[in-house]
């Protein structure tokens, strides 16, 4: 942690503020950079580390992970179809890249520096609301702080992992997404919990670097909110990289000891050196919210409208993963700019969750937007759903994958997309514009797609539609 200008905030028993920003994540740092930045008087309160989980235990050191892991797994085909290759895992090298490069020894000083740069106040603690538009601030160097926003609080504390209630698990030594990105050593054999991104994310990337791991899901595929033909073919390729699926499955007792963990699932008891939960995120939502009248339903989860206003609260905003709107980076800072444009006054358009990409960056990548075909036909759409295979890239290549195009019939627009399949989080662009932009299915069936690309098997789902005869 770097030094914190904490002097730079004035010490009257009340400070009055034009807007208090609580946590510092992508949305937190995104709102109070921006309102900085056009003259307001802001302050970021942030306990850890400016930046949030993202950078320093999320997004950032787990895709230098994967795209290391990936590396090794493609130096691996070099034997046999061109050439020879004697590939050597060393994890150490990409821990060490992940510390000095990626976190930077977790020092969020680069952070610190881009967001008083804006003219934001940072103040260094925990915040919680003590009234309407009021943030005590429980200092990281000692003693309080109290702030008055004349424009509005800002809500952004995110997520933290949820731990699941299994006999024994809380007083073993596991791992989050906390202590996994600091091991400087794969570990011998890992038991990950949670077959989410998180868990098919670092279930593969610590599988390529030598890890055997199992992996238990408690649901009957994975990526359970992603299209059902998704989960096979991750399955498959993570199996492919030594990977033991459980799925349907839930790990009923915890036991740690000299030798590592043992986890019992159903009559099993697999041992482990580590055990990673990765079971899914609990709102960080212990901010006095009752002192500003904000009812909060048990998910912690806080209702926002289109303006990302919280629903029954004037003068208090929420943005990022509190909101519930979907736990990514793009939305939290998407949301972030809808929120200072409400804030200071200024036109624009509302938030729009219609085309939120999602995409795990796993080999091969599972990548959505929009509805799937389950959640357009609840939607009481006339839905007009295709399915092709990846097929073979020209001759060059064949790979498991697919397209997966869901359209509502009676306005000819796709209203959701999902590719599994090398790149797809750069073939989804395409769908994630059409979805947004609701452009017709004849428009795109009139596109020239590039030959031999994976991004034109899109073309040939998009024909199976059958929205387009003529075409
Ligand atoms: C392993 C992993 C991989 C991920 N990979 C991706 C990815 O590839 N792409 C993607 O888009 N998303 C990814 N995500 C999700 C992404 O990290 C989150 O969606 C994003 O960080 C949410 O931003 P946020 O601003 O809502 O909150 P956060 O990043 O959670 O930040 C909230 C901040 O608030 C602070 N805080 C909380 N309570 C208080 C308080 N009372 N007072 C002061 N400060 C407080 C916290 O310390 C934290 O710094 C990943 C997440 C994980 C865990
Ligand atoms: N590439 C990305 O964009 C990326 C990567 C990682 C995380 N994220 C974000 O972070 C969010 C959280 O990820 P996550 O993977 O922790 O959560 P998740 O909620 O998406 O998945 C958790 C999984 O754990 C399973 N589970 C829960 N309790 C269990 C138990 N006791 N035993 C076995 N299985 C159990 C659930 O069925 C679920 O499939 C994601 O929804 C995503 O938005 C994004």
């Amino acid at each position: 942690m770097s030094t914190t200008p904490e002097d730079e905030v004035g010490t009257p028993e009340v400070e009055e503020v034009d807007v208090v920003v609580v946590g510092l994540g992508p949305g937190g740092e995104t709102v109070a950079g921006l309102l900085g930045k056009a003259g307001k008087d802001v302050v970021g309160v942030e306990e850890r580390l400016v930046g949030g989980e993202c950078p320093f235990y999320g997004c950032v050191p787990s895709k230098m992970l994967l795209a290391e892991a990936r590396r090794l797994a493609e130096a691996g085909r070099v034997t046999g179809r061109c050439g020879e290759a004697d590939v050597v895992p060393d994890f150490a090298r990409v821990a060490q890249r992940i510390r000095e490069e990626a976190t930077h020894g977790w020092d969020d000083g680069e952070y610190v520096e881009r967001l008083t740069g804006t003219g934001a106040r940072l103040l260094r603690g925990r915040g919680r609301l003590v009234g309407e538009r009021t943030v005590e601030v429980t200092l990281t160097a000692g003693g309080t702080r109290t702030l008055r926003a004349r424009d509005g609080v800002v809500l952004a504390t995110g997520t933290e992992p949820a731990v699941p209630p299994v006999d024994g698990l809380a007083t073993t030594p596991y791992w989050t997404n906390h202590e996994v990105f600091q091991a400087t050593e794969a570990p011998a054999s890992m038991v990950v919990v949670g077959g989410g991104p998180i868990g098919v994310e670092l279930a593969q990337a610590f599988a390529r670097f030598g890890t055997r791991v199992t992996l238990v899901e408690g649901a009957e595929r994975l990526l359970s909110g992603e299209e059902p033909e998704a989960g096979p073919v991750l399955e498959a390729a993570l199996e492919a990289d030594g990977v033991t699926v459980l799925l349907g499955q839930h790990v009923d007792a915890v036991r740690h000891d000299d030798d590592g963990f043992t986890v019992t699932v159903g009559e099993e008891q697999l041992r482990a050196e580590r055990l990673l939960v990765a079971s899914g995120r609990r709102a960080r939502a212990d901010l006095g919210l009752e002192h500003a009248g904000i009812e909060v339903p048990d998910s912690g989860l806080l209702t926002t409208d289109e303006h990302l206003r919280v629903v029954g609260s004037p003068g208090h905003w929420a943005v990022g993963d509190l909101t519930g709107e979907g736990a990514y980076t793009h939305l939290a800072t998407a949301q972030a700019r809808v929120a200072a444009r409400a804030l200071l006054g200024r036109d624009g358009p509302a938030a729009d969750y219609r085309a939120v990409p999602r995409v795990t960056y796993t080999d091969p990548e599972v990548a959505g937007v929009g509805l799937t075909e389950e959640q357009a036909r609840e939607r009481g759409l006339d839905v007009a759903v295709a399915t092709g295979d990846l097929g073979a890239r020209g001759w060059l290549e064949r790979t498991d994958g697919l397209v997966k195009l869901v359209a509502d019939r009676a306005r000819g627009v796709l209203v959701g997309g999902t590719v599994v399949g090398p790149g797809a989080g750069e073939v989804l662009s395409m769908l994630v514009v059409a979805v947004q932009h609701e452009l017709p299915v004849r428009d795109l069936l009139r596109t020239v797609f590039a030959y031999p690309t994976w991004h034109r098997a899109v073309e040939t789902v998009l024909h199976d539609l059958d929205l387009a005869p003529d075409l």
